[in-house]
Order: structure tokens, then C-alpha cells, then sequence
């Protein structure tokens, strides 16, 4: 009952040191609550010196005189049963203990006396021990009964001067704690608590202004409450003091298993792994149910992944060989800079409209490139793939075959990640292995960020008599066969590679041409992850306003090499949240990414209904007249489809497609021999691609007319088109 007063009518609490502080304070606060008081004081000096009546009897007298219930009792704690006897004497009983009685020998380590160690412990330790043994059988016999063990935060965390008390005192929340287990099935709760408050022990540390604030009346709520029949809390430890009440707990962090069967474990192993040993990023926090079960609960629940690397000398058949490769986990710890560094390595630049967003870190919408997710991952591989037992692969014939990589929350813009490898399959192609990594990378939280899995391509390597396919390989998906909905082109710096491979894959493939001479390439070759790292930029500036929390996943399979230098152009086909795409070399017309696509978890907020600020847009494009060549005859059947590119300081910032069937009014009609038209387009189409991202003073519009199949080849136009001043 949330308002009913705590009461203690007719229960017995003993009380020791109760002759002045906080000892006193609880002795009158259970009184006036209608509990019969025991008030124990040795009535010496607070170092335990000398002994007297006085001090307890004061106490007794208060409670008298306001109508309580108590008595008095002289012994010392160290003889806890005559303390004890005191209360069944004179009211046949035992309820609550409140363990309060202290004494204090503050000394320098090097100055404590054998007298000054065993006398703190004789009184605060022993005699709490002597105080709860004398009153439990009685307490079991009830079936009732509450211990308060008052331990000090000198005990919990160390205090200077004080070894001998802060050993009692933690001394005592071990007691403490095991009483609470052995007393639950007698309904007896023991929990302890540490206060601070003002009284003749801490006057020797505090000053006078700050003992008077620190009264003991702000300690005594939680000790009466802990008492009551009421309170179910036990085996607990609490900070109070000054009307201040916390709660205390153990943290443990996750840690790892080092040990390998068979294998002498060694102090270096324990070195190597400090860093995961301390960690409490993954912290739990044990209770004493893991007091005796321990090591089986945490071995239970160590993952493989938390092992160290190990071959297992049965298995013999390589490719089982290489999925039993156990990798210990690997951080990756980044700062803003390694994300800035990334994004210029896969081509943000200055001269791009969105790049303060990438390129600074003071600006409002900083973001980290999606497609850095590869890179912790990337880190694991690096240090975890040469190790797999089973196949001797020369690093110059390793090229990226596939990538897939998926986003499960926003990449943070510092911090440190962990990354799980495991070896999922090695597939015979042939011509070459695949081999195919998983990594899983979880944040400080502990939270899934991403999964990664990267097929490696050990070219020559092939017809070791494995299979073929993999079910865990996830596939690539084939674009449509529709002309595509967006094009942009970019062309990537001569230096690309040498700037890319500054975010962790050191290859001497992209840098070094005589390493590159041996995988058989004239020149050192761009990374797979730096061409696709561009292709996602394509794809978040056209279809997601570059908004990176859109971005979902990427699939991409990389099927010809790029060299620094060359210009990409990414073609994309947008289906839904889906956006296929396939990414070519402009100067030589090759593939080199295919089966790719983009998944966004849903299209832009920004519609393109809703023009960007400050320019105006719908007029200027709405009608165009342009003039056309048809090359040869069209069909009723054949899709025309109007085409135009949008550019700006020579590289294609949108390609925008209008399939006039459905969308767009066509005048005229496309016959052999010249023509002219008119298009009446779509209002909205315009927004979104031509104001949110371009200068109108500079950009170009360059339109074409296309047939769609290969009945028809569509001339591309001559004609310019300057977009109009705003
Ligand atoms: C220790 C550290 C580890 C870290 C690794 C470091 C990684 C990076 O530094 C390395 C890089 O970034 S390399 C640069 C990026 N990658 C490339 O340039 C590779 C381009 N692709 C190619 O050259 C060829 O596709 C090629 C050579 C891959 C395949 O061409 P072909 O041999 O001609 O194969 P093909 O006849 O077309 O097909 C045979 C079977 O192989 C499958 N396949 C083809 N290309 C694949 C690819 N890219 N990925 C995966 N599988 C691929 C085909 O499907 C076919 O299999 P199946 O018969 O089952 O259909």
C-alpha cells in the first residue's frame, strides 16, 4: 500500500553503535515507528578506547521520553551473543539487525600495527559475524528477520589511510551477500548498505560545514525500509547519504576464451588480447547466481567466433578445412577524418553540390558514405584471409569477384566497430577459386551494423574438384532490359587508387607495377571496393537525394578491371525501393560491375513534386521543341522514348527517361526522315533533377530521342539546350 506508514509494531531491532550518528538516527526512527529498541554503544571513543553507559543510555532515555520501546545494552560487538541476549531477555526476540557499530585506525599502509589491523577487524567484521550468528537461529525459527551490514565506500573502491577498515568493510558485503542467500528460504533478507553522513568517525576526514549537511536522519529512510516486512530487496548494496540512494552492481565484460585444446596457454596470448579482455562494451552484469556457476555459464554462452584461430588436424578435405578457420574478433576504430578520407577515395569531391556533407565534419548534416561499411569488414579479411587453412592463395592473384554489404542501422560518424569473419564456402570456378567470406560487424552497443560478404576471385587457382555454386552466396540480379532511368559519369583521378587504399587495403595490386606485372596487369588496377564505392554514390545522389540513412544494401559483381583515370558511368533502372545498376568504362565501352542494385528502405522524403528552395522550375522545361532524325522506320509497337542529360561542368549530374507512351504527350510522329516535335513533359519530372542539384547558370540540357529495341537507332541531337536564367 503506496501510502500506508512503515510500521514496526511489536518487532525487535538491535541496533549496534547506536549511541550517537547514524547509529542513533535509525535507534529513534524504529522507535517512533513502534519497534521495541535495542540501543547497543561500547560508549568508547570513536578509535575504541575506553567504554561507558552513557552514550546508550542517552539514547534510551530520548526514546522514552517519546514514548518508545528500548533498552540499552554496554558489550562490545565482539561479544555479539551477550548483545543479542540483551533483546530476547527483554523482549523474547529478534527481528532486525542493523550492523552499524565502527571504530576507525586510520594509518598509511606502512604504518599499520598488527593491534591496528586485527582491532578494525575484530570490530566491524567479527563482530558483525558474531552479532548475525548469535541472532539467526532465531531469525530461522521465525521465519523472519532483516540484517543491515553498513560497509563504506573506503571498502568498495579503496581509500587512502584506511587498508585496515576498507578490507572489513568489503569484508562485510561478502557477508553480507551470503546471507542473503543462505537466509532467502527463512524470509531473511540481508543487504548492506554504504553511507556517507556526518559523525565522530568522519569527522577525523570531513569538515565541519560538510558533516553538518551530510545529517544521519538521510540515511535512516532506506535502512527502515530495507527492514520492513514489506521489502523483498536482498543481497543488494547501496550508496546513500545526504538524501542521495543508488543501487550498486557487478559488471563484467564479455571477455574471451583463450584457451586452445591441447595448446599451452601463454602470458603473450593474455597480452595480445588486453584490449578484449577489458572491454565493457558488451558488458554484463552477473548476480550471484554466477557465483557457482560460472565457468560453465560463460563457456556455455562463448560463441566459436569468441575463439582463437585453429585448425582442426582431422579434417582433410580442404575446403571443410577452410570453414573450420576460427577468427577472433577484430575491432576497427575510425574517427571523422577516416570517413572523410574514404568518401575523397571514392570520388566525393569539392566540386560536387553535397559535399560539405561528406568532406566536414562541422557541417549540420555530416555523414558517413554508406558504402564505408565495407571498410571494418575489409580489415578482418585482410588479417583473417591469408591464415585459412587449406588453400595457398598468391596475393596477386586475388581479384574482388562480389561484394554485398547491408546496412542495418545508420554507420556512426566515429567510433569502433567489431567484425566476425568466418570462411562461409570456396566455390571451383574453373578458371579460378572463389573464395567466401561473411563478416559481421556490431557497434560499441553491441548492435548489428553490418553484414558484409565479400567472394574473392584467386584467379588460376580453379579445378581443385570442388562445387560449383553455393546456396550462402547471395546472388547478383539482373537489370532491366529497358533503356535505364538515370545515367551519371564521373571520371576517377589518376591518383584514385593511391588515395583509396589509404582507408585499409594496402594491395601493392593498385599502387605498385611491378607487383601488378605478376597478376598480369600493364598497370596497377583501381580496388573493386573504390569503383563501387562511386557506383553507390550514383545511386544515393540520383534516387535518394544522397539521404544515407535510405540506404538498405548493395550487391555488385565486378567483372573487369578499372585503372585509375577512367571515367565511370553508372546506369541505373529504378524498381520501387530496388535501383539496378551496371557501372562501364566510358573510354572503352566495358563492363566492369554487373548484376548490381541498390536497395533503399523507401524512396526520398523530398518528393519531386516539391522543388527545391528558392528555384523555380516547372516552366522552363515544360515544353521543348527539339529536332530529330529517325534513322529508320518505326513500328505502332515501338516504345519512343525521350532521353535527355542533364550536365554540369562536363560531367552528367542526372539522366532523366520519359517513355511518351505513358508519360508525356508527343506531337508529331517519329517517321523516317527528319521531324519536328514538341514534348509536353511531365511537371514534376524536372524538379527534383534539375533545381535540387544544379547551378542553372551552368547547367546544360542535351536531349535525344530513342526507340526502344533495336529496331530503331535514335541520333543523338546536336542541339544545347541552356537552361534559363531563374
Ligand atoms: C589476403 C587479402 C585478401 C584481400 C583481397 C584484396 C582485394 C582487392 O585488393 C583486390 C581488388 O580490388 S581487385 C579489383 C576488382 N576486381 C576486379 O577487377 C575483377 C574483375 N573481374 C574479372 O577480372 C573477371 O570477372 C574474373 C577474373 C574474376 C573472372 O573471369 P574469368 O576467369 O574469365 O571467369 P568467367 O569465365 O567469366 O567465369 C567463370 C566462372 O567464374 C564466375 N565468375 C566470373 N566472374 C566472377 C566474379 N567477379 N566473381 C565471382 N564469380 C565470378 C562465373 O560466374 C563462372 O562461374 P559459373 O561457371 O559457375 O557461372
Amino acid at each position: 500500500m503506496a501510502n500506508s506508514p512503515l510500521r514496526f509494531d511489536g518487532k525487535v531491532v538491535l541496533i549496534t553503535g547506536a549511541g550517537n550518528g547514524l547509529g542513533k538516527a535509525y535507534a529513534l526512527d524504529f522507535a517512533a515507528r513502534g519497534a521495541s529498541v535495542v540501543v547497543n554503544d561500547l560508549g568508547g571513543d570513536f578509535k575504541g578506547v575506553g567504554s561507558g553507559s552513557r552514550a546508550a543510555d542517552k539514547v534510551v532515555e530520548e526514546i522514552k521520553a517519546k514514548g518508545g520501546i528500548a533498552v540499552a545494552n554496554y558489550d562490545s560487538v565482539e561479544f555479539g551473543d551477550k548483545v543479542v541476549q540483551t533483546a530476547l531477555d527483554n523482549f523474547g526476540k529478534i527481528d532486525i539487525i542493523v550492523n552499524n557499530a565502527g571504530i576507525l585506525r586510520d594509518k598509511s599502509f606502512l604504518r599499520i600495527s598488527d593491534e591496528d589491523w586485527d582491532i578494525i577487524q575484530r570490530v566491524h567484521l567479527r563482530g558483525s559475524f558474531l552479532i548475525c550468528r548469535a541472532a539467526w537461529p532465531h531469525m530461522r525459527k521465525q521465519h523472519y528477520g532483516r540484517i543491515i551490514m553498513v560497509t563504506s565506500s573506503s571498502g568498495i573502491y579503496g581509500n587512502f589511510g584506511q587498508a585496515n577498515y576498507s578490507a572489513a568493510k568489503l569484508g562485510a558485503v561478502g557477508l553480507s551477500n551470503t546471507l542473503a542467500l543462505e537466509g532467502i528460504k527463512y524470509n531473511i533478507h540481508c543487504n548492506a548498505i554504504a553511507p556517507v553522513a556526518g559523525s565522530r568517525m568522519t569527522a577525523t576526514i570531513m569538515g565541519k560545514e560538510l558533516i553538518d549537511a551530510l545529517k544521519p536522519e538521510f540515511v535512516s529512510p532506506i535502512v527502515v525500509y530495507l527492514s520492513h516486512e514489506s521489502c523483498n530487496e536482498t543481497g543488494s548494496l547501496f550508496q546513500v547519504g545526504a538524501g542521495y540512494f543508488g543501487k550498486l552492481r557487478w559488471q563484467r565484460s564479455e571477455g574471451i576464451v583463450l584457451r586452445e585444446d591441447g595448446k599451452v596457454l601463454e602470458a603473450e596470448t593474455v597480452r595480445d588480447n588486453w584490449h578484449r579482455i577489458t572491454d565493457f562494451s558488451k558488458a554484463t552484469y552477473p548476480t550471484a547466481k554466477d557465483s557457482t556457476n560460472f565457468m560453465t555459464h560463460i563457456l556455455k554462452d562463448m560463441d566459436q567466433a569468441h575463439k582463437l584461430p585453429q585448425e582442426d588436424a582431422k579434417i582433410t578435405d580442404p575446403v571443410a578445412l577452410a570453414k573450420s578457420y576460427k577468427a577472433n574478433p577484430m575491432d576497427f576504430t575510425y574517427t571523422e577524418k577516416d570517413a572523410i578520407l574514404y568518401a575523397l577515395g571514392v570520388g566525393v569531391s569539392t566540386s560536387q553540390p553535397d559535399f560539405l556533407k561528406f568532406l566536414f565534419e562541422l557541417s549540420d548534416d555530416f555523414s558517413v558514405v554508406p558504402s564505408f561499411g565495407v571498410i571494418p569488414a575489409f580489415a578482418a579479411i585482410h588479417y583473417h584471409a591469408s591464415k585459412v587453412p587449406g588453400f595457398k592463395i598468391p596475393k596477386s592473384k586475388i581479384l574482388h569477384g562480389e561484394q554485398y554489404l547491408e546496412l542495418f542501422k545508420p554507420l556512426p560518424r566515429y567510433g569502433r566497430l567489431t567484425s566476425y569473419f568466418r570462411v562461409a564456402d570456396v566455390l571451383d570456378k574453373g578458371s579460378g577459386l572463389v573464395m567466401v567470406f561473411n563478416v559481421d560487424t556490431f557497434d560499441e552497443k553491441g548492435e548489428k551494423v553490418a553484414f558484409n560478404q565479400m567472394l574473392e576471385f584467386v584467379v588460376g587457382a580453379g579445378k581443385f574438384g570442388g562445387k560449383k555454386t553455393s546456396e550462402d552466396v547471395i546472388p547478383v540480379a539482373n537489370a532491366p532490359s529497358r533503356t535505364p532511368d538515370a545515367v551519371m559519369e564521373e571520371k576517377t583521378s589518376i591518383d584514385q587508387a593511391a588515395l583509396y587504399r589509404l582507408s585499409g587495403d594496402p594491395n601493392p595490386l593498385h599502387i605498385d607495377p611491378n607487383f601488378s606485372a605478376k597478376g598480369g596487369f600493364k598497370t596497377p588496377i583501381l580496388h573493386g571496393l573504390c569503383t563501387f564505392g562511386h557506383s553507390v554514390r550514383h545511386v544515393m545522389a540520383t534516387f535518394a537525394d544522397n539521404d544515407m540513412s535510405l540506404f538498405k544494401s548493395v550487391k555488385v559483381r565486378f567483372v573487369k578491371p578499372v585503372l585509375p583515370g577512367q571515367t565511370l558511368r553508372t546506369e541505373m533502372w529504378k524498381e520501387e525501393n530496388r535501383i539496378f545498376l551496371r557501372t562501364k568504362v566510358v573510354e572503352t565501352d566495358d563492363l566492369v560491375i554487373s548484376g548490381a542494385y541498390v536497395d533503399l528502405f523507401s524512396s526520398p522524403a523530398k518528393t519531386v513534386t516539391k522543388p527545391a528552395a528558392g528555384l523555380k522550375s516547372t516552366p522552363i522545361f515544360k515544353e521543348m521543341e527539339t529536332k530529330l532524325k529517325v534513322l529508320s522506320k518505326p513500328e505502332k509497337t515501338d516504345n519512343v522514348v525521350f532521353q535527355w542529360n542533364i550536365t554540369q561542368d562536363g560531367m552528367t549530374a542526372a539522366l532523366w527517361t520519359v517513355d511518351l507512351k505513358d508519360s508525356a504527350v508527343y506531337e508529331g510522329t517519329p517517321k523516317y526522315g527528319e521531324a519536328n516535335c514538341t514534348l509536353t513533359l511531365p511537371d514534376e519530372t524536372f524538379v527534383d533533377l534539375v533545381c535540387g542539384k544544379l547551378d542553372p547558370q551552368k547547367a546544360l540540357l542535351n536531349g535525344s530521342l530513342k526507340l526502344s529495341g533495336d529496331v530503331m537507332l535514335a541520333q543523338k541531337l546536336s542541339n544545347i539546350f541552356p537552361v534559363p536564367k531563374m
